[in-house]
């Protein structure tokens, strides 16, 4: 990073962040893939950087109270075209955390997970810094003293925004914007930006968009006299960046009642949408077609996942939520029967409640599914946290009782001694590699052992005329043995308990 990046052409946009979220819809998603380098980088150092938080000297001079830098998270930026479209729209920012004792492996990996998804939303990430303290400051988050020293860095740095990494109550916001100047946003807003900028789908989109603005609607606030004129300039240099910033305090009200009417309008959508996906969704149980869900953290490799055991041409990146959307594919067993796999939305540390609520719908996939294939990456520092964070969601969406396989995927880069740490972790599961097709077959295996299986012994004789029934038998249902008579074609099968009446009529007595 050699030059600054004060984009303060957008003043007039960004001073209004309602009408920028509300216009969002119409720009968003546009040109993103220029960021994938940089935040694959994070994602890199992410997981093989276990050695990255600090070296010994700092450790000693380390006392009780100070500010600890996480190395490793600046962002590098690749070219000049990078440099300078990121000019155009891109934020600088300052990470913060607070870890308590003990909790400093825990603390650095989130950070650099928060570089991860803050690079993802296209920022460039200046410095993290984690203070210890037992719990976060109530009015400040980070303590007075260190908010101070927090100012002076993001003066000295020049950013023009900070992150902290985890989700800030409205007023502590207020109070250490009006300490450090600048904007200060959450990872929940991190998270919510990526995903606006992901949403593809109608309903994906509307359902971001409801999210985002409840988010913001206790947020909205007037700068006033609070920040100064040049930092004011600062801020709206991220014409099109992350987070929110309030309106003039005279605006309040008026963008409150806006905010109101956009959401009743989008939840009115939203429930509009939901008979022709019911519809989807039921159609594929009447057809008795059993389902996977592949559900995971993001950047587990779920949709390479997919990819690999149906050849879906899904969009793999090295980015977090590249999937926003769930992709149902179907495939066909080795007995012959047809089931789907569902890619999905992928899972992250604190998951902002309001899009647990909004994506109910593509998680309704994981909740309705026969099996879920729960991809964990094995290379990631603490694939055991994520682990339980995916757990989590699949407990809050009422999925618990579904039979789950667990995969760990990038198994190419899993060295012997972690496989046997994390054959501890999970006895039962299985050691995949998307991308080298390792335990591949023996994971659709574990699939199709774990579908519910046709039990109901039939024999029937079929008509020549009545083919489609035949096909049905071949791709819903176990077929033993297949002989061609005179009067039609006799088959022997394991079939599912609403196949059995149909059949019923050409049924061979003995
Ligand atoms: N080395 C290695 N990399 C893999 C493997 N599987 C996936 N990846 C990489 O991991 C990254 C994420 O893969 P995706 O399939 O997009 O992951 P995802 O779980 O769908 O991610 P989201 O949709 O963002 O939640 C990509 O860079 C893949 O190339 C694997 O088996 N080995
Ligand atoms: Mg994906």
């Amino acid at each position: 990073m050699t030059e600054k990046t004060e984009a303060t052409t957008e003043n007039h946009d960004s001073d209004d962040v309602v009408a920028r979220v509300l216009a969002r819809a119409e720009t968003r998603a546009a040109g993103y893939s220029l960021f994938t380098n940089s935040a694959a980088q994070a994602l890199q150092r992410d997981t093989t950087g276990r050695e990255s938080g600090f070296d010994g000297d700092q450790s000693e001079r380390e006392d009780r109270q100070a500010l600890r830098r996480v190395v490793g998270l600046s962002t590098e930026l690749e070219d000049v075209t990078e440099v300078e479209y990121r000019q155009l729209r891109i934020e600088n920012v300052i990470l913060i955390g607070v870890y308590t004792q003990g909790s400093l492996t825990d603390a650095e990996n989130s950070m650099h997970e928060l570089a991860a998804l803050a690079e993802t939303a296209g920022a460039v990430v200046l410095e993290g810094l984690l203070q210890r303290r037992p719990t976060p400051d109530p009015s400040t988050y980070f303590g007075k003293g260190k908010a101070h020293e927090l100012r002076d860095l993001v003066q000295s740095l020049g950013a023009d925004t900070v992150i902290a990494d985890s989700e800030l109550a409205p007023s502590q916001r207020r109070a250490l914007e009006d300490v450090v100047k600048v904007k200060v946003i959450d990872r929940t807003a991190v998270i919510l930006d990526i995903f606006s900028q992901h949403a593809k789908s109608r309903e994906g989109k509307a359902q971001v968009e409801l999210a985002q603005l409840e988010y913001l609607l206790p947020r909205l606030r007037g700068w006033g006299d609070s920040m100064s004129r040049q930092a004011g300039g600062q801020v709206g240099g991220a014409g099109a960046g992350m987070g929110s910033r309030g309106p003039g305090e005279t605006k309040i009200e008026l963008d409150r009642r806006r905010i109101h009417t956009r959401m009743a309008r989008l939840r009115k959508q939203i429930v509009e949408m939901k008979p022709a996906r019911d519809a989807k969704r039921a159609n594929r149980k009447r057809n008795a077609v059993p389902s996977v869900a592949i559900a995971g953290y993001t950047n587990a490799g779920k949709s390479s996942l997919l990819n690999r055991v149906t050849r879906a041409g899904v969009l793999v990146e090295n980015a977090l939520f590249a999937t926003l959307d769930s992709t149902v594919r179907k495939t066909t067993a080795v007995d012959g029967r047809q089931y789907t796999f569902a890619d999905t939305v992928g899972f992250v540390r604190n998951l902002p409640h309001q899009l647990v609520e909004a994506f109910r719908s593509t998680l309704e996939e994981v909740a309705d599914a026969d099996v879920i294939i729960h991809v964990v990456d094995g290379a990631h520092p603490d694939p055991a946290s994520q682990l339980a964070t995916v757990r989590d969601v699949i407990g809050e969406v009422g999925a618990r009782g579904i039979p789950e396989i667990v995969a760990f995927n990038k198994s190419d880069l899993i060295s012997e001694s972690d496989r046997i740490v994390l054959r501890g972790l999970e006895p039962r599961s299985v050691f995949v590699s998307a991308r080298t097709g390792e335990g591949i077959a023996e994971l659709l295996e574990m699939v199709e052992q774990a579908l519910p299986k046709p039990t109901i012994t039939v024999d029937v004789l079929l008509p020549y005329e009545r083919g489609d029934l035949v096909a049905l038998l071949h791709d819903h249902n176990t077929v033993l043995s297949t002989d061609y008579e005179e009067a039609g074609t006799r088959v022997r099968a394991l079939v599912n308990p609403e196949y059995e009446q149909a059949l019923e009529e050409f049924a061979v007595s003995r």
